[in-house]
């Protein structure tokens, strides 16, 4: 008793900013930029915000999966960028699609949280109440970088993408492996909100976009990665060939390189589009997944194994394996 991922969908803004545009208005190189990143353009935003982005993604989703919003018992968004703190991103989705009958929340994991919202929903699905559930991972990182810090400012785009989770018999869950560490949280940094009140005498210092230590990521990330692959793929008995791609957060193509290198799986199985994506942070697998089904480099249905995996700001990692 569980649920299959039967229909998946993404949007991205329509506005497209290569490397070269970035370059008139910072300091910056499509040089740079490609070789360190391998980004070579990234969708922005004009007024979509976070939530339209997921309501377009959704109704292809809802299209693509065959059912109308009002048969969706649940939507979960996960985002680090929501339009406000209230109302959730994902009841202003509920309110654009028409889902009436869903109950909507949000989920914050910063790059880990499309796989910690589809650990949630497929548990969700597994408890048999629900029939159908949707799983969003949606981004405005446009309006929460920092357009001063050439560092951070060419890295990120905007996006959404998702999966319809329906009801079935036999589960597409094979196995998970969710961490964080707090402990390093000052790694990512972004829109911090203090105490301030009459009564407040709180002295912390308010940040209003994003900021990254790129190195302690990059180095968490060559380290934890490989070994959520593993932890993973031990907890669902899977060999290396039982796998037929690996979803991995676009973060940087060096760093899927040094993965790919580290846990010893071809880079092959690696799949990527962050050169015209950005880093979208928990946008960047739905998109990824949405694009290999409509070229058909993997097919719903099949019961091809995949395993997905995020990590970034929490720090939090995790890795998640389903059968398509
Ligand atoms: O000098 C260079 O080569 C620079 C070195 C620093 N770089 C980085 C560093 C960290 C990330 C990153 C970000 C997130 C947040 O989603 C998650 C995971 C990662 Cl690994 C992306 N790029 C760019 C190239």
């Amino acid at each position: 008793l569980g649920s299959k991922i039967s229909a998946t969908g993404h949007y991205l803004p329509e506005q497209i900013i290569t490397n070269d545009d970035l370059s008139k208005i910072m300091d910056t190189s499509d040089e740079w930029i490609s070789k360190r990143t391998g980004i070579r353009s990234r969708h922005i935003s004009k007024d979509e915000n976070t939530s339209d982005l997921s309501s377009k993604a959704a109704l292809r989703i809802l299209q693509n999966g065959n059912i109308t919003a009002g048969q969706l018992d649940f939507i979960i968004v996960a985002t680090m960028t929501p339009d406000a703190l209230s109302p959730s991103t994902a009841c202003l989705v509920q309110e654009k699609i028409g889902a009436v009958n869903a109950f909507c929340f949000d989920i914050n994991a910063a790059c880990t949280g499309f796989v910690y919202a589809l650990s949630t929903g497929l548990h969700m699905m597994q408890s048999g109440l629900y029939q159908y559930g949707m799983i969003i991972g949606a981004e405005t990182m446009s309006k929460v970088v920092n357009w001063e810090d050439r560092s951070t400012a060419v890295l990120f785009g905007d996006g959404a993408g998702g999966v319809l989770l329906e009801r079935t018999e036999d589960d597409c869950f094979v196995a998970e492996a969710l961490h964080s560490d707090g402990g390093r949280h000052m790694a990512l940094v972004a829109n911090t909100m203090k105490v301030e009140n009459p009564y407040g005498d709180s002295s912390q210092e308010d940040q209003a976009f994003l900021t990254m230590d790129g190195r302690a990521i990059f180095d968490f990330a060559i380290r934890s990665v490989p070994s959520i692959i593993r932890e993973v793929m031990e907890k669902g008995n899977l060999s290396d060939g039982d796998l037929k791609k690996i979803l991995a957060h676009q973060a940087n193509v060096r760093l899927l390189e040094a993965i790919s290198k580290k846990v010893k799986l071809p880079f092959s199985l690696f799949a990527t589009n962050i050169a015209e994506t950005g880093n979208t942070s928990a946008a960047s697998i739905p998109i990824l997944l949405d694009q290999l089904v409509q070229t058909k480099e993997i097919q719903l249905g099949t019961k091809d194994k995949v395993l997905m995996t995020g990590f970034g700001g929490g720090l939090t990692w995790g890795a998640i394996v389903v059968s398509l």
